[in-house]
Formats: C-alpha cells, structure tokens, sequence
C-alpha cells in the first residue's frame, strides 16, 4: 500500500469510527487502538502533506451535531485535546511550553481526565440558560432540557462576583453506582446490557425524552470558567470559585510546580482512580496562567497549553482454560471465561466476560489459548484477545452448545438478539431459581429474608414449584430445614488458593417467623409490585406503574388487546407484544388466579378522575416538553377530567400537540409532517373553558 493509499484509508476508518463514537455512541474499537491509528495518519500526513484529505480527523473536533436537536453557536470554541500514553511526549510537550513562554516561570495544574460527554452550560446574570454538547467544536446540539435533569448542576447562583454572561464547562458523566443499577434492572427485564459508562452517557444526553434522561442520574464534574470579562487570574482561581458558587468540582486536582510533580501525580492516581465513582481515562495537565495561556495559544484542534496523558487500559495475559455457559432469568444464555488467576489492577481475576456467541467469533478464542483481559470501568474484566504467538497448536475449538447447559433444551436465537435462550421458563433450574429471586425482591414483593440460599433450598426439597407456592408455606413445612452448602476455593492476592468456609442454610424458629411474616406482609404490597413481580420480559418497575396507571386491575390488563397495551403511554409496540403473550398463555392466567387466591394486591390506586365538562370530548391529545403551569400527571388529568383522550404518539389519529419548554423535536417534526394542530400550554389552558 502506498503512503497516498494508507492515509486515504485511515481517514475513512477514522471517519467512520468518530462517527459511530459521538453520534451513535458506539466504540467500534478500543480508544488505544483508535489513538495508536490517529497518530499514524498524524505522522504520514506530516511526511506527506501532500496526500492530506480535507476531511482529515487530524485537524478537526471529532464529533458532529445532529438534526434533533437545535444548533446552537459556542461563544467560544469548545476544543479537544492533544493526548499521548508516552511520558517522554509529556517530557518534550514541557519543552515546548517553556519555549513558547521564553523562560518565564510557569506552574501546571493537574486534573484527572474523567471519561464522560463534554457540555458547555451558559449563565446569565447567574441563571442557567443553555446547556449544549460540543459538537464539531463550533455547533453544538442544544440539549438544555437534559441538561437541566443534572442535579448537581445549579440552575441559580448567587455572588457579587460573577459576570452578567459567563460558561462553565465540564464532563457529564453516568455514575459506575448508576451505570450498574441500569444494567442490573436491564438483565432482570431482558434487555442489551449498555456496553460501558462512557457510551452509555454519550447516548443518555442525546435522548429526546428528558424524563427518561432524568431516571438515570446523570452527573458532571466542572473543570473550566469561561468569559469576556477577565475575572480570573488562573485556573486555579476559577477551579476555587467554581467549587464556593455551588459547582460540583472534583477535588482531585493539584497545583504541579514542574514535570516532575506532574509524574508524580500521574503515578499515585493510576491506581487511585478506580476508588473514584465514575470512570476516568488518564490525566489533563493545564498551564495555570490564562496570560500564558493566551500566549501559547492554539492549534486547529487543540489548546497548546494543555496535554491529556491517558493510561493504558490495565491488561493482564493469562489462560483461558474452560468456559461455563451461565442462564440467566430470561432464558439468555452468558459464556463466563474461567482463567488462571491473575492479578489485575489490585485484584485477582479468574473470571471474565466474553458477552455472547458473536464476541467468541469475533475474539477467535479457543480453550488453552493466551489471552488478554482487561479492567475498564466496568466491575467484571472482561477478555479484549488472544495472545496468538503464544499458540502451541495444543489449543481446542469452542464449541457453543446448541442445547441448555442446566436443562438440556434445545436453545433458539431470536432475531436480532446476540444471545441464545433456553425457553424452557418452568422448568429449568437456573431460571426457576431466578424467577423466585425476581420475586423476592424489595422492589417486587420484598421478601428478602428468603434470599441468600433459602430458597433454593425450598425448590430443591420441592416444598415450591413457582412463587404463587410461597402462600401455600407453613411453619412445618420450613422449621428444622437445613442444608450445608460445600466451600469454594477463596482465591489469594498472590493468586495462590486456599479452601474457603462451608456454609450452612438453617431454618430456626426465629428465621421462619421472620419468613413468614414477610410473605404474609407482602400481600400489602402495591399492585404495580405484583405486575413487576411477575416477571414479565421488559416489564421494569417504571414500566409497570405505567401499566397500573393505565388499567387500574388485573382484569382490565389480562384482558387488554395488543393495540390498547400498545397505546399506553411508555408502553412500546416491543412491550405491548411481551405482554400480550404472556396474558395469552393459560398458565400464566392460572398463577395469576392463585396469587389473587392467595391475598395479593390486583388493583391500584388508579388515579381516579372526576369528570368536570366535555369540553375536550371526542378530541385527541399530545404533549411534549414541559410545562409552567401542569407537571405531566396534571395534564393527563385534565385531558380526561374534561372528556378528552390522550394518545401514546403521533399519528393522523391526533387532533392536538401541546407543546411546551424543552419539546422533543422529533414529536415536533411528526406532526408538521402530519398537519397536526399544534398549541400552547395557555391556548391548551382556553380550551378548557
Ligand atoms: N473507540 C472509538 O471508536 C473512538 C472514536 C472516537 C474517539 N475515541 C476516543 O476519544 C478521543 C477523542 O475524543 P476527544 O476529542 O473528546 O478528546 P479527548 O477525550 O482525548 O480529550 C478532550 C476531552 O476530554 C474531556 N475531559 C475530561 N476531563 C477533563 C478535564 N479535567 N479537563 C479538560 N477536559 C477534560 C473533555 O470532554 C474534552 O472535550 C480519542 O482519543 C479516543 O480515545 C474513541
Ligand atoms: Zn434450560
């Protein structure tokens, strides 16, 4: 391949990665690899400029802005930054700085480099007014809506200190604690597992549902003051006020006198950071001075300032020496990596991820192989390859089972779907004993003394078949039970083992008082619980107060046609589907009979309306966006206390959108499309009468 051909190349695959990165959020491939490619296409277009492509990504802000939402101009431009895994570049980009201010003294200041989306948020005369992406560096997407749903971020600050107009900058980010709560609740409906914190951000920020955006908890960190009147001397001053107006800071940051300093730092947080609660990639190193800074100025892309060092993902290579096929609540069937223990990044590993059938193919990973695992901010490693001049030819095929490894049921892929299934609900083991778990559950019907090995006792001495036979227990059946569960090998630091405790399950009379007095408590749980505790795919507990909201009973939902599900609001066509099916079946309408047998809760509290006029009578309605004057319930009420309906989306069905603050663009666009009506929150008010 000649240089013109290779720079033209990895111009494209650039390209191509930077867009799926910033607008769709996906990390085709490992950052290492993206930056070890963007400094080869840097170096050949040094040697050849004359092959440079306009469309180069060596001298351009990776990201873009998207049609969904309003553009908006950044006052200043929002820059990436110069990053290297080297020290000897930090060492040389040192050299430059001090050139460039002619032997004058100059300090850094070192911040950690947190793994997140960068936002801009305006303020004027101390109010929040805008909050924006950064986009190709110039445009960015107005997303102040979502941005708003930050709570950390303040709306309105006061201090006789602050300009009239000023930016605050900062990376938003999804806590690791949140991050893995989503997934956990994702794995206990059947839904793709988000792929890392990072991504999982990028794409939080670009939904069009800000009350989405709000159920998970966003963050961000502030790290840079921006505006025309020079209130700051040094970022050091901004970083301190910043932190006194209110501003979430991270006070991780430090004050370097030298390159020397700045290693230091680099060193103690390699390790330090993965106490932190969010995921970081290495550290950003700032000329303190804005007067220096200004002097050293700027390239297309970059400050000259500043320099981000990022750590090599910590990887460590061991053997992969079997794989366990795990199943799960749904049927989805987990390859798990057993390895020779090793010790990543302050623990030892001996287990990691290998997602599904797809990334096995992908890796080409055979039994016996070297490979790669690596710790990202995620809580299990996960393995990133193999380590193929360590191949002896002894190594086996993996062979994916085609039938269940607890049940021996043939498993089927669905369309589209990454993972096998075991559809064999009832009856295999692992699923049955994760269903009563999805049951037990505090959000479900919270009878957590059954936890930790109880149950599974029970199900073992075949005292329960499904939860429904949890009411039917008495204190015969549970006093005196007793079962000794044998040790497992407790792994060392030094990756030495050492046989662990064996562990015994025994049912006192205290412990089955306790039991049974949860279960019989449950039967007061809200019937929004009980449509969760089912364990209906994709029914979340969100998802099932919607559901509650909507039919109120049981019998209303039991009975429900595909298209009525489908028209509750939340509810997609993908839920209404799962729902449909599962009341479908006779078996599942006979557990549901028993559990009402049994006492629990079959009707909500549906927020019963009183009627007031017809004067919305026969007409449809929408909202969007938010509003002065109504939360969301509130006008749902009034849509109905009035006779009117409410529709799930638009469609030629609808007769009105009402819009307000924040409306979601694609709604908007919908119904211009459409001819749809659209109105005011007060022309919404006058129709009321
Ligand atoms: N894997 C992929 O497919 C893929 C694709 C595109 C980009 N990337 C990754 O993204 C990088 C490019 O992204 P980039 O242009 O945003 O550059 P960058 O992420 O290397 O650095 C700039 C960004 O760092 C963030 N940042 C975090 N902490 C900061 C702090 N304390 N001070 C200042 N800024 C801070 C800001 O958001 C800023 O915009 C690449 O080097 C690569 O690692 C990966
Ligand atoms: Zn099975």
């Amino acid at each position: 391949m000649t240089p013109q051909q290779r720079i033209a190349e990895l111009t494209r695959q650039l390209n191509h990665y930077n867009y799926q990165y910033y607008q769709n959020s996906i990390s085709e491939v490992d950052d290492f690899t993206f930056d070890k490619l963007l400094t080869e296409l840097t170096d050949l277009e040094r040697q050849y400029p004359e092959f440079r492509l306009p469309d180069s990504p060596t001298a351009r802000v990776g990201g873009t802005i998207s049609k969904e939402f309003p553009t908006v101009y950044h006052r200043f431009p929002m820059l990436s930054l110069g990053n290297t895994y080297s020290e000897e570049d930090l060492v040389e980009f040192d050299n430059r700085v001090r050139k460039g201010l002619d032997g004058a003294d100059y300090e850094y200041i070192c911040e950690l480099k947190f793994d997140g989306v960068a936002l801009s948020m305006t303020y004027e005369n101390g109010v929040l007014v805008q909050g924006a992406t950064r986009g190709d560096g110039v445009r960015g997407d107005d997303i102040t809506p979502n941005i708003r749903t930050i709570r950390t971020l303040p709306l309105r600050i006061q201090s006789d200190k602050i300009p009239a107009l000023f930016e605050v900058r900062g990376e938003g980010f999804l806590p690791l604690a949140e991050f893995e709560r989503i997934n956990k609740e994702r794995e206990d409906i059947g839904e793709p597992l988000l792929a890392n914190p990072r991504n999982a951000a990028s794409g939080t920020f670009k939904q069009q549902d800000s009350a989405a955006v709000a159920r998970r908890r966003l963050d961000c960190y502030l790290y840079s003051f921006l505006s025309e009147e020079d209130v700051f001397k040094t970022h050091e001053e901004s970083l301190i006020a910043l932190k006194q107006w209110g501003f979430n800071v991270s006070q991780t940051w430090r004050k370097c006198a030298d390159i020397k300093d700045v290693m230091i730092y680099i060193s103690e947080w390699e390790t330090k950071r993965f106490d932190l609660p969010l995921g970081t990639d290495g550290i950003v190193l700032k000329v303190n001075r804005y007067d220096q800074q200004r002097e050293l100025g700027y390239t297309a892309k970059s400050p000259r300032w500043a320099i981000a060092f990022k750590y090599k993902a910590l990887a460590a290579s061991t053997t992969l020496n079997d794989i366990t096929y795990q199943v799960g609540r749904t049927g989805a069937v987990t390859p798990v990596a057993r390895l020779t223990p090793v010790l990543l990044a302050g623990t030892v590993v001996k287990r990691a991820s290998l997602h599904n059938a797809n990334e096995i193919a992908r890796l080409g990973v055979m039994l016996g192989d070297t490979v790669f695992v690596e710790k990202g901010g995620e809580i299990i490693p996960k393995v990133t390859g193999v380590d193929l001049a360590k191949r002896t030819g002894q190594e086996r095929p993996i062979i994916y089972p085609t039938e269940c490894p607890a049940c021996g049921t043939p498993l089927i892929r669905r369309e589209a779907e990454a993972h096998f299934y075991c559809t064999n609900e009832k009856g295999c083991p692992p699923q049955r004993q994760a269903r009563f778990e999805h049951f037990i559950q505090r959000r479900a019907m919270n009878i957590e003394s059954l936890g930790e090995g109880k149950i599974e006792l029970l199900i073992e001495r075949g005292l329960v078949q499904t939860p429904a036979d949890l009411y039917s227990l008495t204190n015969d059946n549970l006093l005196g039970l007793e079962k000794t569960y044998p040790a497992t090998l407790i792994v060392r630091e030094d990756g030495s083992e050492e046989p662990g405790k064996a562990r015994t399950v025994k049912f006192g009379q205290k412990t089955v008082d306790n039991i049974l007095s949860a279960i019989e408590r449950s039967k007061q749980q809200p019937f929004a619980s009980v449509v969760f505790a089912l364990g209906i795919r994709y029914v979340g507990n969100t998802t099932a107060e919607r559901i509650v909201d909507y039919f109120g009973n049981i019998d209303d939902l039991t009975n429900a046609s595909l298209e009525t599900l489908a028209g509750v609001p939340d509810v997609g066509p993908r839920i209404a589907q799962s729902l449909f099916e599962w009341f479908g079946q006779d078996e599942n309408r006979a557990y549901v009979e028993r559990l009402r047998a049994a006492g629990l809760q079959m009707a909500g509290e549906r927020r019963v309306v009183e009627a007031v006029s017809d004067a919305l009578a026969g007409k449809t309605f929408l909202y969007t966006g938010t509003f002065q004057n109504y939360s969301r319930e509130q006008i749902e009420e009034q849509i109905a206390a009035h006779g009117g309906k409410l529709l799930s989306g638009v469609s030629k069905k609808l007769n009105y959108l009402i819009v307000g603050e924040g409306a979601g663009p694609s709604k908007v666009n919908k119904a211009q499309q459409l001819n749809v009506p659209m109105i005011s929150e007060d022309e919404f008010t006058a129709m009321l009468g």
